[in-house]
This record gives C-alpha cells, sequence and structure tokens, in this order.
C-alpha cells in the first residue's frame, strides 16, 4: 500500500492534499482515472483478489503441518504450544464435508485434550461441542466431553455423554471402560449436594434504560446535540445502542474476538471460510459472518438405538449455537471472507467506509431508490468516519485470581493495584445516534463499552433541556485549556466550545501554575501559553472575587461560584495590577519563568528515572532520594495544584510500594490525591481509580480507613457505570469482600 500511494504522482498528491471543499470532485476524479489505468495498481487489485495468492485462504497441506506440530507438542507435554499449534491449524483448515471424519473435527478434539491439560474445562466442553458439531458420531469427542463435564459437576451432562460414547465405541472392552466410568461418575453424582445458584447481578439491562425522552437540538457554536426532555438523576442510563458498521483495530487482531471485541480466550473459534478473523464463539463467528456454506451432518445412523431422552440430547448437543442464533442483521465479515481479506491490508478507516457502504446497499435493496456513489461520496464519508466514528475501549483485565491469592496472603500490592489502570482502544465504530452527542471538557455523561454495545449514563444530575455531552478524549483537570483546544483542532478540526473551555476554570489556571516566588504567599503565577488563553475570561475575575458574588450585569450562567471559590485564595480580590505571565496573580510579585522552568525541568527528568525504575522493577535508594529532593524542588517552584507535583507524587507512591515500605507509600498517594480531587472534582473516576491504590495500600497496612476508601470508590463507580459496575471492574468484588473481613476482624479484636 505505501509503495503504491509512493507511485502517485506528487503533483496530484499536493492538488489534493490543497483541494478547498469546491475543488474535491475534480481532484479526486483525477486520481480516480489515473489509478484505474494505471497498471501496478490493478495488479495489486488482483493479486489481493486471487484466493490462491491472497493471505486468507483455507491450506490444507499448513494445517497438517501444524497438526502434526501440535501433535508433537502434546507428546512431550509443551501444551501451551500445542495450543496454539492447533489453533493455527484450525485456521487454514478447510471444512471438507464430504470427508467420513473431516480435519477440523479431528483438530477440535485434539485441541480439547490440551485444554483438559491445560485445566481450561468450559472451554474443553466448548471444543468437543464444535467437533461433535461437524461429526456427530465421534465417539472420542463424546467421551472427552464427559470427562470434562463430570470435573466440572456437570454430573447429568457427563452420564448422557458417557451414554452415547459408549453406544458408538466398537470394541467391548472399550464400552466396559465406559460402563464402570460412569458408574464412578454417578455415584460421585449421588453424593454432591446441590449448590447455590449466584443469582446476584441478573438485572435487565433495558429494564434499567428507563423510558428517556431525548431530542436533538441544534446550536449554531455545535451543530445537532442531544438533550433530555426530563431532569435527568445521576447515573441515569439514557442510552445504548450497537454500532451501524465495526472493525477491529489492527493490534487487537490476534488477542480481541473481531466480532464483540471481548478478549479472547484459549479456545478462539476461527472463521470457516478464510484463515484470518479469530472469535470467542461460534456465536460471534456467525453474527458476523452469517451462517456458514457447510451443512450440518446428519445425526441419522446413530439416533436408531437410543432412547428418547438420549435422542434429544444429541441433537441439543450438537446443534444447539446455531440454530439459535439471530442472522437477522447484516454480517459485516460475510463480504470480506474468501479470496482477499481486506482489513489485513487497508487502513481501519477505509475498511470501515466498506463496510458501512455495503450496509447502505443491502438496506436500500428492494427499496425504490438508486444507490449511485462516487469518488466525491466516498471522500465525504471517509471524512465523516474520521469524525463520527468512536473508538470502543476495554479495562486492560487485572488477573483476578492473582488478585485474590494478594488479598488471601495479604502481600504488598507492590505489582497489584498501585499501578495505573490502562484502557485498551480495541474497535473502531458508527454509531448512528451516538454520534449525535457532542463534546465537552467538562462532561455531565460518561460513555463506555460492553463487548460492542455503546452506552450512555448521567455522571451527574442533569436538568431538562441542558446539552448531553461526553468526552471526545481530553477533559479539565488532564491538561490545561490550550492544550485541550489544540488536540481537538488536531484529531476533530473544531474549536471547542464547552463549559470546561469557555468560562473560568479553576484547573485550567492551576494544573501548569507556578508557586509565587515569595513561599508563604498562596498565588498562582502563570506563563504566556496560558495567559494568553485565560486573559479574556480572567478580566471579570477579580470583581467577582471582590465581591464574592456575580455582580447583575456579568452574564450570570457563564460563572461557576464552585470554580470561583476554588480560585478565591490564589489571586488578588481587588483589580490593582494587569494578568501577566510572570506575575502573581494574588500579590503581584515577579517570578522569573525561565529560570524556574529550567530547574523544574531537571527535577522532572529525574522523576522520569524513577519511573523508568519503576517500570524495570529495580528501584534503587540513589534513584529514589534523588526523586524525594526533585519533590521538594517541584513543591517549591510549582503551585500547589499542579499536575506535575501530583504526578511525581503518584510514581513516589509506586517506588515506595515496590521497596515494601507501606506507611511513605500511602502517604504520596493520599497527596496525588488531594491535588487530583482540586483539578477534577471529587467524584470524578479519575479519583475511583486512586482510590483504588490507596484502598488495597490501606488494606495492606490494616489501616481502618480503608473501608472509607472503598465505600467511596464504590459509589464513584457505580455512578459512572451503574449496574455494569462489577463487570468493568471485577476487582472491586475483592475489595469489598476484604473490607467486610477487616471489619469483621475489628469486631473479634
Ligand atoms: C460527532 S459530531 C457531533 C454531532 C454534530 N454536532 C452534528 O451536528 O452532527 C462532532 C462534531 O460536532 C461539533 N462539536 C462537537 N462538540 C463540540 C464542541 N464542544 N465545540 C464545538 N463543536 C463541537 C464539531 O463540529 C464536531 O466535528
Amino acid at each position: 500500500m505505501e509503495k503504491l500511494k509512493s507511485l502517485v504522482p506528487e503533483t496530484l498528491r499536493r492538488s489534493i492534499a490543497a483541494s478547498a471543499a469546491d475543488d474535491l470532485p475534480r481532484t479526486c476524479s483525477s486520481l480516480a482515472d489515473f489509478l484505474l489505468h494505471f497498471e501496478p495498481f490493478q495488479q495489486m487489485v488482483r493479486d489481493l483478489a486471487d484466493p490462491e495468492v491472497a493471505l486468507c485462504g483455507k491450506n490444507k497441506e499448513a494445517a497438517l503441518e501444524a497438526k502434526q506440530k501440535g501433535n508433537k507438542c502434546f507428546l512431550r507435554s509443551d501444551y501451551a504450544e500445542a495450543l496454539d499449534c492447533y489453533t493455527q491449524a484450525l485456521r487454514v483448515a478447510p471444512m471438507d464435508v464430504d470427508e467420513d471424519r473431516n480435519l477440523v473435527t479431528t483438530l477440535y478434539t485434539n485441541r480439547a485434550s490440551v485444554l483438559q491439560k491445560l485445566g481450561l474445562l468450559r472451554e474443553c466442553v466448548q471444543d468437543c461441542n464444535r467437533a461433535l458439531q461437524t461429526s456427530s458420531n465421534y465417539a472420542k469427542a463424546w467421551y472427552r466431553r464427559g470427562k470434562a463435564n463430570a470435573s466440572i459437576g456437570n454430573y447429568e451432562d457427563a452420564i448422557c455423554d458417557l451414554d452415547v460414547a459408549k453406544v458408538l465405541e466398537l470394541s467391548i472392552s472399550g464400552k466396559r471402560q465406559i460402563e464402570s466410568e460412569m458408574k464412578i461418575i454417578s455415584d460421585q453424582h449421588k453424593s454432591t449436594i446441590p449448590s447455590e445458584q449466584d443469582n446476584e447481578n441478573n438485572s435487565n439491562i433495558l429494564d434499567e434504560l428507563r423510558q428517556m425522552e431525548l431530542q436533538c437540538v441544534t446550536t449554531p457554536e455545535k451543530g445537532r446535540g442531544m438533550t433530555s426532555t426530563s431532569d435527568l438523576p445521576q447515573a441515569s442510563l439514557v442510552h445504548t445502542e450497537d454500532p451501524f458498521a465495526m472493525i477491529i483495530l489492527k493490534p487487537c487482531r490476534e488477542t480481541h474476538c473481531h466480532y464483540c471485541l471481548n478478549e479472547l480466550p484459549a479456545d478462539k473459534v476461527p472463521c470457516t471460510s478464510c484463515s484470518i478473523p479469530l472469535y470467542c464463539s461460534q456465536k460471534c463467528r456467525i453474527q458476523a459472518g452469517g451462517k456458514m456454506c457447510w451443512d450440518y451432518p446428519s445425526n441419522q445412523n446413530i439416533l436408531e438405538n437410543l432412547s428418547a431422552n438420549l435422542e434429544k440430547y444429541i441433537v441439543d448437543t450438537t446443534l444447539n449455537v446455531e440454530s439459535e442464533t439471530d442472522t437477522e442483521h447484516i454480517p459485516e465479515h460475510k463480504h470480506e471472507c474468501k479470496g482477499v481479506h481486506w482489513p489485513a491490508v487497508l487502513p481501519s478507516e477505509i475498511v470501515l467506509a466498506g463496510r458501512v457502504l455495503v450496509k447502505s446497499v443491502i438496506k436500500r435493496r428492494g427499496s425504490t431508490d438508486t444507490f449511485h456513489l462516487s469518488e466525491i461520496s466516498i471522500v465525504i464519508l471517509i471524512s465523516q468516519i474520521r469524525v463520527n466514528s468512536m473508538t470502543i475501549v476495554r479495562m486492560k483485565s487485572i488477573d483476578h485470581h492473582g488478585l485474590e491469592d494478594q488479598f488471601g496472603k495479604l502481600t504488598p500490592w507492590g505489582e497489584g493495584l498501585t499501578s495505573n489502570m490502562e484502557q485498551v482502544k480495541v474497535g473502531q465504530a458508527i454509531y448512528i445516534s451516538g454520534s449525535l452527542f457532542n463534546h465537552s471538557c467538562q462532561p455531565n455523561i460518561h460513555a463506555y463499552f460492553l463487548s460492542r454495545t455503546l452506552f450512555i449514563r448521567t455522571t451527574e444530575f442533569v436538568t431538562s433541556g441542558v446539552p448531553l455531552e461526553f468526552s471526545y478524549g481530553p477533559q479539565v483537570g488532564q491538561w490545561d485549556c490550550k492544550d485541550r483546544v489544540k488536540f481537538l483542532e488536531d484529531e476533530y478540526s473544531f474549536r471547542c466550545q464547552c463549559r470546561g473551555c469557555l468560562n473560568v476554570n479553576f484547573s485550567n489556571l492551576a494544573l501548569n501554575g507556578f508557586h509565587c516566588v515569595k513561599p508563604n504567599c498562596p498565588g498562582i503565577v502563570l506563563d504566556s501559553g496560558v495567559v494568553n488563553i485565560e486573559r479574556e475570561k480572567l478580566k471579570y475575575l477579580p470583581r467577582i472575587v471582590s465581591t464574592s458574588s456575580v455582580e447583575p450585569h456579568l452574564q450570570v450562567e457563564e460563572f461557576n461560584t464552585d470554580e470561583i471559590n476554588k480560585l478565591a485564595p490564589h489571586v488578588q480580590p481587588n483589580n490593582v495590577f494587569d494578568i501577566n505571565p510572570g506575575f502573581c496573580l494574588k500579590c503581584g510579585s515577579y517570578r522569573d519563568l525561565e529560570s524556574s522552568s529550567a530547574a523544574a525541568d531537571k527535577a522532572r527528568t529525574r522523576i522520569r528515572r524513577l519511573r523508568d525504575a519503576i517500570v524495570s522493577q529495580d528501584v534503587s535508594s540513589t534513584v529514589l532520594l534523588d526523586a524525594l529532593s526533585s519533590l521538594g524542588l517541584l513543591r517549591s517552584t510549582f503551585f500547589a495544584y499542579n499536575r506535575s507535583i501530583a504526578e511525581a507524587e503518584d510514581n513516589l507512591a509506586q517506588a515506595f510500594c515496590l521497596v515494601g515500605e507501606l506507611q511513605p507509600a500511602m502517604e504520596h498517594c493520599k497527596a496525588s490525591i488531594e491535588i487530583l480531587e482540586k483539578l477534577y472534582n471529587p467524584n470524578h473516576i479519575v479519583i475511583g481509580y486512586e482510590l483504588v491504590k490507596l484502598s488495597s495500600l490501606q488494606l495492606s497496612l490494616g489501616d481502618r480507613a480503608a473501608a472509607d476508601s472503598i465505600n467511596r470508590l464504590y459509589q464513584i463507580f457505580s455512578c459512572y457505570y451503574g449496574s455494569h459496575t462489577y463487570v468493568i471492574f471485577p476487582y472491586l468484588r475483592f475489595l469489598r469482600r476484604e473490607k467486610h473481613i477487616s471489619s469483621l476482624e475489628d469486631q473479634l479484636t
């Protein structure tokens, strides 16, 4: 692709780059004309579309080779490697429905053995199901399913599985062995007390989604946007939606399901017609690609000698998922499957545009409208995708079992939760209604994803008619106004008109502010970048602060009294000096920002060194002491709520944790939270993440304040994720359970 791009004449490239909207039809047509008559382009399309040459065709020889490798790994007990080999073999194995026992059946059965060895018993049962769906008379697969079902306590299924295996087994000795195993399982079954069902969290999402009346309103500043016709309490679910079209991002192609975007399990399911996508289940495979071309084998020949119950059991086991799956919607992968697999070679936005087009074409079939697409509409579509698509993110999962161990032993939280929560970008999607929500750097709603479904919740009480806006990325508290404005202009090509950017705001000044040169003065000193963007807003500030209330002739709605109150202690109430870079807003003293910045940069370099040491898990006392003295310098140079101080405190908390000194770790963690509470707000999700770290340290130290921290973080997460809190942050259960255990211990002592 890059090579092809470099072959487009420079003049043509320049004329397209410099095109105004009116010129685009002409310049784009020139590019289309050029490519249509350009032989290397034609050849590339031919190569990509040729199933023989293309990357994604099935290949029986390659599948057999990978299978052999898998068998060898299995024999030398290298199960992890065997798992990879069988999965690779399944990706390229063709579905030979004519053969008595096709390769796919054997591969799923072999992989089931590996999964059994690895203790992944549910996954083992799934692979047996897949094997039986292609060859229902395969005794070995029924037998393995029975053994795995017995191990996870599904005794009734296990007995049925072995019963079928016994019928299919040809040798008398084999039948006897199965019979004796059935007897053992049956005895185990009788001695087992049925366990209580975990009924928690079965709430129906649709029940939660009240009949919110959202309406689309248009303003000159932001175009269309969404509001509610009634007041909305905090944490209300206001919108859910499945994407019109979606694409998995390239870095996640081997790790996440290509349909639902959840992390892939050990029993990955490849596409039956090509070798590219991987799914977490058959259901996702079918949703993505539609029902595939092969038919299920008939069960007729094995059903003859069986009881009616067992007959029904076989039918249920071998036909379950496929027949139940709703395939009404338009499958995204189907038109890309076989021949060339475009997502492997083209940029995500182009593939997404292709999926939008296919869906539109299919939807119009049957309607009388004709569908005509010119080069210019494709260009518009692609640029609209840039503006309107949403990036689907996932919270990187924490290993719960590891967590449980840590709680069990109450060991220090070195590698656990004192590190920051990480989000992974997994997909890009078009949501038809979701893309009508505008951006705010101080949002009042929060968007998140469960598999590919978008959910939107209020994070504060929202009065009817107030715009509902989530953040497209930057937020007040994270960056100052000029950085946010620049980011949004670069990434989304609009100048932000949100409340966080238009109004006076404490964080916009504090985040990168300097300390006054007088050590005891609480005033803020601003640099020229901040002054330039804030000067207009600050013009009214001294008068507002001096009267402690907003003067009637000023536009009241533009001033948030909470923000003014936060600023009041740090600025001079009387307008006696100008707002200039380097001058304290409280006492007017001058600070030489050039030399202060140079000194602060050195301190930040030493903090970065500490960060590197944390990453390599090798924190020496020299690095730690250096960082501590740098923190002192940052505190005397920067304003008390400057973000660099919060970051230094956070790094020190992690470093002390790593070296096993939990008390100072906890103090630094608290200091970081104190700053972030001012920059964001005390109930912001960022504070929730910090409280996870703090509470885990408090638990390790046996500090009773852990209970309050855990309650607080639970409140914050519930406000952002409502009934999905535990689905998104499963470890919160462990924290709450541990809090409960500590409080019981307190009662005992
Ligand atoms: C995903 S669309 C939102 C819906 C859009 N307003 C419409 O009329 O279709 C994003 C576009 O909305 C506008 N927009 C969204 N948030 C904005 C904001 N805070 N300030 C100014 N324009 C905004 C920008 O034009 C941006 O490119």
